[in-house]
């Protein structure tokens, strides 16, 4: 077995890089990190140990990055500052300024870990891990937006290349506005090859096409659950195909997954995910998937 491989997006979580939270995000200033309402940083600290809970539960391993009060609240969003590939893994670099220095932690675990790079994002392009998404292992997806610019997307071209990886880059609306957090992942969830949650009103037009164009079964999400969560209510980890974790308090987009064939599994995070701007996916960097 290698201990590394990811260029999908459902297959069974085999291996996972996460940083658990502590005194960065239980002291962090909501203003400045963008934080909404509901943000409690202690109790986030609390409701992110059920979500660690769950994901060992399923037997995965995790690579754990550890919170030693760097300040760095936004790190424990893993999904964002690397991207696996089956030769390594690709050093993104990040469109919000304030987590810039996260590439480097991610850095550090890999090569502890004896995991390849296998390229890095340089200034001035910008790529974030929630903007990508692997239609097929040939098929990189990128939403070009806030986070992620065209430079970003060319560069990843280029790393990818040689894979006979194809990147296709797709606009993402401004929604909420520049400070707030819209990734392509915030408008679609892939739950299986052939399934996907997704918002069609924030979608990329092309892109919506393109997935029906490929066959796959799209579950159009709630739209009150999906306002009401600021997008979280969309943002869904599977585990392994149609095995997902959500965040608790949205029952339409719950059962219309369970409808679909999905076990699902919730819980509690109005203070981590809701306030903070990221659901379970982003709270994990794959680094091992396979069937
Ligand atoms: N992949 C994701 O959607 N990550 C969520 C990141 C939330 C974080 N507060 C941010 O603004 O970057």
């Amino acid at each position: 077995m290698t201990g590394f491989g990811s260029q999908e997006m459902s297959a069974r979580l085999e291996r996972v890089l996460m940083r658990r939270p502590g005194p960065s995000l239980a002291t962090a200033d909501a203003r400045h990190w963008h934080y909404g309402p509901t943000f409690d940083g202690p109790k986030a600290v609390e409701q992110y140990k059920d979500f660690a809970r769950i994901v060992e539960a399923s037997g995965a391993e995790i690579l754990w990055l550890e919170d030693t009060g760097d300040g760095l609240a936004d790190s424990m969003f893993t999904h964002d500052p690397s991207l696996m590939t089956d030769r390594g893994a690709i050093l993104l670099r990040m469109g919000k300024p304030l987590r810039l220095p996260e590439t480097v932690l991610h850095e550090h675990a890999y090569r502890a870990a004896g995991i390849p790079i296998l390229g890095r994002i340089v200034a001035p392009g910008s790529v974030e891990g929630g903007d990508c998404i692997w239609l097929d292992e040939k098929t990189l997806v990128v939403g070009r937006g806030v986070r992620t610019n065209q430079e970003g997307i060319t560069q990843l071209s280029e790393i990818l290349a040689p894979l006979g990886v194809e990147v296709l880059g797709f606009d993402l609306p401004l929604w909420q506005g520049e400070e707030a957090c819209l990734h392509l992942m915030s408008v679609i969830s892939p739950l299986a090859r052939d399934l996907a949650l997704v918002f069609a009103p924030l979608m990329p037009a092309a892109f919506y096409q393109l997935l029906k164009a490929r066959g796959i079964r799209l579950i159009e999400a709630s739209a009150d659950e999906f306002y009401a969560s600021n997008g979280l209510s969309l943002n869904v980890l599977p585990l392994k195909p149609l095995h997902v974790v959500m965040v608790d308090g949205f029952p339409a987009t719950k059962a219309a997954m369970e409808t679909a064939g999905c076990t699902v599994t919730t819980f509690a995070a109005d203070a981590l995910c809701i306030a903070c701007e990221g659901g379970p996916t982003c709270l994990t960097r794959p680094i091992l998937r396979r069937h």
